[in-house]
């Protein structure tokens, strides 16, 4: 495919995400029937697409429209490409540019425009992060970093390098925990090297990383990891020490893959029903790493961004509260409730503990972190509640 033809492919995959398709779904559909599409194709219309979702204000500013075509023009206007280069209507590239479209278009306004994100929750983005706010809105308007998390039960992170450049993948030591390792080339093979299948490392972003370091934890400890999903957290936990360790999730299809990748990494973790905690509590420590709006996330998932409403965040706020009050019984006395979201927004942060810690006399805050894109990884927040 030309480069003008990709750019074709993905002002169509656009414009079906704009009507409401995901975007994988949307991507994954379009590679099914185009079999002439080479693997640099799809990767190529896969770039296109996701970064216009991450800019997709700024870029139908620039554009002159919220339509496939119109993202695509703005892309091109914001790299500096004249888009008559490529809208030449030759083959599958985009038609020409009309005299409509030569002229409109204009710089995005700055605040929520210029930030790409909705109007509705950029007065939310600035109350949390106060002066950092346009810092971490750009950021998030750019790709992530590929970060990988050495298995450091097995080997230390310049050990796990070494291996992988014996496979041909450039990587390096990452940001905000000695198991971070960034990837530079090669990334799209990492799931398929000898160092994936023999439990060397996962991949994991730096802060989530970050998260899991900073958890206090003691040999022979019991710790429930509540919401435990795929299990990226539990095996970074049962990487850190010798742990009784049990996951749970009030969706269990979704720890389904945890089996196996605890037997990769050699860590032993039971499963657990939810109806069987109160027989296994008390235990020293609680993950609650909770259902959130993903904000710190949305340069890996940008959709997120531009689905989630005002009601969705309530209810979310809600989810959070009910699960720590939840959860609160089964840490033991003088135990650990760990409370964890990938979002950037005080109202699913602090302001949920503030809210449970005035319900709950019985615990206190040990402490509590937050980490934004600008440290290296996604944003994440994490508070430590001592159970008194
Ligand atoms: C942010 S994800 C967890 C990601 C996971 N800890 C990881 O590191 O890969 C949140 C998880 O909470 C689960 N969840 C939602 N509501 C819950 C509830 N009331 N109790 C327990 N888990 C819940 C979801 O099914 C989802 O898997």
């Amino acid at each position: 495919m030309t480069p003008g033809a990709r750019l074709a492919m993905a002002a169509e995959i656009l414009d079906a995400v704009l009507e409401g398709t995901a975007a994988e779904k949307a991507l994954t559909g379009w590679a099914r029937k185009s079999r002439y599409a080479g693997s640099k194709d799809r990767a190529a219309v896969r770039d296109h697409v996701f970064d216009a979702l991450r800019c997709m204000r700024s870029y139908a500013a620039l554009g002159g429209a919220m339509t496939g075509r119109g993202l695509t023009i703005g892309l091109l206007r914001a790299e500096g490409t004249d888009p008559a280069t490529l809208f030449t209507g030759e083959g599958h590239c985009p038609a020409p540019l009309t005299e409509a479209e030569e002229t409109a278009g204009a710089a995005p306004a700055p605040g929520a425009e210029a930030g790409d994100m909705p109007d509705w929750i950029w007065p939310l983005v600035t109350q949390s992060l106060g002066d950092q706010a346009e810092a971490v809105a750009e950021c998030l308007r750019h790709r992530a970093p590929v970060q990988i998390r050495a298995n450091l039960s097995r080997h230390d992170s310049a050990a796990v390098i070494a291996m992988l450049a014996e496979e041909g993948i450039t990587a390096a030591p990452g940001p905000l925990a000695p198991s971070a390792i960034e990837v530079s080339e090669g990334a799209r093979r990492l799931t398929g090297t000898r160092a994936f299948a023999d439990g060397v490392f996962e991949m994991q972003d730096a802060a989530s990383q970050a998260v899991c370091a900073t958890i206090p934890l003691k040999d022979g400890q019991r710790l429930l990891d509540y919401c435990a999903g795929g299990g990226g957290k539990t095996l970074a936990l049962a990487a850190r020490a010798q742990l009784d360790l049990f996951a749970h999730d009030a969706t269990p299809e979704r720890m389904q893959d945890l089996p196996v990748r605890a037997e990769r990494a050699g860590v032993p973790v039971t499963l657990v029903d939810g109806s069987d905690l109160p027989g296994l509590a008390p235990f020293d420590v609680v993950l609650c790493d909770v259902p959130c709006s993903g904000s710190g996330s949305w340069r890996r998932a940008p959709e997120g961004k531009w689905r989630l409403t005002a009601d969705r965040l309530d209810d979310l706020q809600n989810i959070q509260g009910q699960i720590l009050s939840d959860v609160a019984d089964l840490v033991a006395p003088d135990g650990l409730l760990a409370y964890a979201t990938c979002s950037l927004l005080a109202e699913e942060n602090r302001d949920r503990i503030d809210a449970f810690i005035a319900g709950n006399p019985g615990w206190q805050v040990q402490a509590d972190h937050r980490w934004t894109p600008l440290d290296g990884g996604d944003g994440f927040y994490l508070a430590l509640l001592r159970r008194i």
